[in-house]
């Protein structure tokens, strides 16, 4: 059995790994037309916010690895055809040699682009997006000129806030739109997002919600020099563009079907509807057991699931996917934000009634001094089957851990009825006898 892969980041990687750690007979041809692989994005304002040593650390195999295990891999290599009927992908080399490679299997792995803000100026020197390796290498070369002494950034969701607070501890101006009137508007609820918009403001960094970009013009040489809103005209020396990802998935997009974002429509076991073709990662939709209906949501971690689940599907062996809850975290100048699931204002968008029930305290008992920080938790839950639908947590102490259990109430579809009395531990060194888990689900109506 032939497979063909194409992309390898996060998604094909582990498709690729699946395939060849379990199921030895298999033929893997890896193609991707980057010239580096498995680096993770996440790491890009760490390390252009000098928080880490430097970026070789964000890349975690290398195509040396799979040639070990017995793969062949070409990199710098595009696909720009398949041709589904004659099972055959078409490719070409950074030489310019084209080459066909047929499959029994094909696993499409091609990701996601970054939306493009389609304003006047868009295409003026110093304005950037996030996504590649290269990218984040052109971004931190920039923000290390003299001269730029003011960054922009357009778009407050998880990029932008992470590149605002990095450009901030390079000691740049910095000054972050959005559309919202908040940050982080898609994953978290107001009371939560106004905790993240304080602490930006308080680090300095200067917030312009409800104020899209309208135009961005430039310099004599070609480069960016002022962005322009429906508010103002604001002089800057450099723009990153952080407005969300799209599907990137044109290859298929007359023989597939597709969802409204263009990505691969797949079942659970990552099957799009030709049946030797199967799509993983940020170029799929996926199954939210939140909203019980298939979406989109980008994140490494889906990706790295879909591609486990493709690989063994591929390999022989029968595998559904769970479905996911769209667990996220975010952690910017010490506030740590998680949520998971859906907030109320996502719950309205997708025609869910919902109640919602929340707590505030210290994380552990009073009598400790150190290191014991507030924390906020909301869960959410559906009016009528009181089902557990989402939960936002944020604290200066790292909570995060707690975001798991929730997303696995979610996915078994548990109460928050059957929350209240749920055994938790209690040590003062960790956390308080009367638990902000479960002082918020008694509290629900
Ligand atoms: C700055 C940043 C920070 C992020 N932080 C997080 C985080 O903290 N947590 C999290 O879960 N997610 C995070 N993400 C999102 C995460 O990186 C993506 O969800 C993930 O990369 C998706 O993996 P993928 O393999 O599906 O797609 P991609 O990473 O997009 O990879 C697709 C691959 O396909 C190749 N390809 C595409 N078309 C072709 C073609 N025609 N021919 C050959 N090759 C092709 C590309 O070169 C690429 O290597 C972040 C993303 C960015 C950009
Ligand atoms: N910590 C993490 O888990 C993490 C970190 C980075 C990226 N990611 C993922 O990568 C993907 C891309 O991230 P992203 O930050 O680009 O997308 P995003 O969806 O998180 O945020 C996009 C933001 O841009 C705003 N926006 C949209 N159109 C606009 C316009 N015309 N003008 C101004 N603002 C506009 C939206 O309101 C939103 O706040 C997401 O799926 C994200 O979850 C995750």
């Amino acid at each position: 059995m032939k497979t063909v892969i194409i992309g390898t980041n996060h998604a094909g990687i582990a498709a690729a790994n699946t395939l060849l750690d379990n199921y030895p007979d298999q033929e893997i041809v890896m193609i991707d037309r980057n010239s580096n692989l498995s680096y993770l994005g996440c790491g890009t304002a760490l390390w252009v916010g000098r928080q880490i040593d430097g970026y070789e650390g964000l890349f975690y195999t290398n195509e040396e690895q799979f040639r070990a295990k017995g793969a062949e891999i070409f990199m710098e290599t595009e696909v720009d055809k398949i041709d589904f009927d004659n099972k055959t992908v078409k490719a070409k080399s950074k030489d310019g040699e084209e080459f066909d490679v047929t499959y029994d299997k094909l696993i499409i792995a091609s990701g996601s682009k970054p939306i493009i803000p389609n304003i006047p100026g868009k295409d003026l020197d110093g304005i950037h997006f996030l996504k590649l390796f290269q990218e984040g290498q052109a971004v931190d070369k920039d923000m290390s000129r003299d001269d730029v002494k003011t960054v922009a950034v357009i778009g407050a969701g998880y990029i932008g806030v992470e590149i605002a607070e990095a450009a901030r501890r390079r000691g740049k101006n910095v000054l972050l739109f959005d559309a919202e009137d908040t940050s982080l508007a898609s994953y978290y609820d107001e009371d939560f997002t106004k905790l993240m918009d304080k602490n930006l403001a308080d680090n300095g960094i200067e917030l312009h919600f409800s104020e899209p970009a309208t135009a961005y013009e430039g310099d004599a040489n070609g480069r960016v020099n002022k962005v322009i809103t429906g508010k103002g005209t604001y002089d800057v020396d450099m723009v990153i563009n952080s407005i969300g990802f799209t599907a990137n998935a044109d290859l298929g997009k007359d023989s597939l079907d597709t969802f409204r974002n263009g990505a691969y429509i797949v079942d659970r076991t990552q099957k799009t509807s030709n049946d030797d073709v199967y799509a993983v990662g940020d170029c799929a939709t996926i199954y939210s057991n939140a909203i019980q209906d298939t979406t989109y949501i980008a994140l490494a971690s889906n990706a790295v699931r879909s591609g486990i689940v493709a690989g063994h599907n591929v390999g022989g062996t029968k595998l559904e996917s769970p479905g996911v809850q769209g667990s996220n975290g975010i952690d910017i100048f010490g506030l740590g934000m998680v949520s998971t699931g859906i907030s109320v204002k996502a719950a309205g968008k997708n025609n869910i009634e919902v109640l919602y029930t929340e707590y505030e305290d210290l994380q552990k008992p009073s009598f400790i001094k150190d290191d014991n920080k507030l924390v906020k938790i909301r869960i959410v839950y559906e009016k009528d089957s009181r089902r557990i639908v989402g939960a936002q947590l944020a604290s200066r102490e790292d909570i995060s851990a707690n975001i798991h259990m929730f997303s696995l109430a979610i996915q078994e579809k548990l109460t928050i009825d059957q929350l209240q009395l749920l055994d938790i531990f209690f040590l003062p060194h960790f956390n308080q006898p009367y638990n902000y888990i479960t002082m918020a689900a008694l509290k629900a109506k």
